[in-house]
């Protein structure tokens, strides 16, 4: 049975679109159902030259895979037209619309994973929808109480404990609870959703050198080391917490199956380092799959056929092989 992968090309503006067009220019082993104003996909299809044809989604008829050269579409309307590269506030309740349909439908079972194109948080704001990201849209819009974000590159995992909140707030985030959450969200679906028997997780600390010994912060010692040992004594395989600044050597990171980050740029900027362009977002903890690009909305690109679509065909890929591994094992 062919599989139906939700794509929402995410900032209009942005290189959203242009990506989901590139990506129509090959078949497919699924049927790619892109949430998405046609008219946008038309106009941005014209200015870089790439052929499209869009074919109406129709929920009645089996999926088939898709063909190079097309894409099913699943109309939302934008509420105004779209210039490359300006982001108009009066856009923003598109973007969480679209988002909105992708959620429902894997929910229900229609649909079988999203692939997200990246959004701009702040324009969204501005138009009136409080929205921190799509890892926190999709926790709240299918009531889950923790969820991990996590991306993926070529020999390196890293998972989150926090995510889009800003520095001034972290420590306080960095609870017992959100470690111990997010550490058996990670293990459990490291077996279940990459087929890790017994993984092992190398844990960062918070503060510069894990707080050396309580002089330089005391995070590690009153919740982090505590929240772990909990896990140790459960049987979990847990190296931590780390020095962030020199856990992320081959010494350490060719025994770890993942490693936990406590803040976003603690984590993300060393995997970027190693694999922009190339890595995967994967939200765990959610009732389904969702997998999206490890860059923004770059908007400098938007329309000039410059943008890669390199992370968004690993993010595609990587979402055909989860739903694929879902639909086997049960
Ligand atoms: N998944 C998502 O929804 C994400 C959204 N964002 C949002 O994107 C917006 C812009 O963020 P920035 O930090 O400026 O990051 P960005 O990734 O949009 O741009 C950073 C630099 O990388 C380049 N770049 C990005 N993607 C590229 C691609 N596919 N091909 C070639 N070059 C590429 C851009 O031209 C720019 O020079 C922000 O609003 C941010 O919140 C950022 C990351 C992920
Ligand atoms: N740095 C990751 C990012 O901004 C994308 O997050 P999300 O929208 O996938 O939650």
């Amino acid at each position: 049975m062919t599989i139906r992968i939700a794509i929402t090309p995410g900032e209009p503006a942005g290189i959203g679109p242009d990506l989901v067009l590139q990506l129509a220019q090959q078949d497919w082993p699924a049927q790619l159902i892109t949430i998405a104003s046609p008219e946008l996909l038309k106009d941005r299809a014209k200015k870089l030259n790439l052929p499209i044809e869009l074919i109406p989604y129709d929920e009645t008829v089996p999926a088939t895979p898709q063909a190079k050269g097309t894409l099913t579409i699943l109309p939302v309307e934008l509420a105004e037209e779209v210039k490359c590269g300006e982001l108009n506030a009066k856009n923003g309740l598109y973007v969480v619309e679209s988002m909105r349909v992708a959620c429902e439908k894997n929910i229900s079972g229609e649909f079988d994973a999203i692939v997200t194109g990246p959004v701009n948080k702040g324009i969204i704001n501005d138009s009136g929808i409080s929205f921190s990201g799509h890892t926190e849209f999709f926790a709240t819009e299918s009531n889950t109480a923790d969820v991990v974000m996590m991306l993926a590159t070529e020999g390196l995992r890293v998972a989150l404990v926090t995510t889009h909140i800003p520095l001034a707030y972290v420590s306080k985030a960095v609870t017992y609870e959100r470690v111990i959450n997010v550490t058996e969200i990670l293990h459990s679906e490291l077996i279940s959703k990459f087929g890790i028997d017994d993984p092992t997780i190398y844990v960062c600390g918070l503060n510069p050198h894990a707080g050396e010994d309580g002089h330089l912060g005391t995070e590690e010692m009153t919740t982090i080391t505590p929240a772990l040992d909990e896990l140790r004594g459960r049987g979990m395989n847990i190296v931590g917490p780390l020095p962030a600044d020199t856990l992320f050597q081959d010494k350490y990171l060719q025994h770890a199956d993942a490693v936990l980050s406590m803040y976003h740029d603690q984590g993300l900027t060393v995997l970027k380092y190693k694999g922009f362009g190339k890595a995967v977002n994967i939200t765990l903890g959610l009732p389904f799959i969702r997998t999206s690009v490890d860059h923004g909305t770059a908007l400098d690109l938007a329309g000039t056929g410059e943008a890669e679509v390199g992370s968004f065909t690993v993010a595609l890929n990587e979402a055909i092989n989860l739903a694929n591994r879902s639909k086997k094992h049960g």
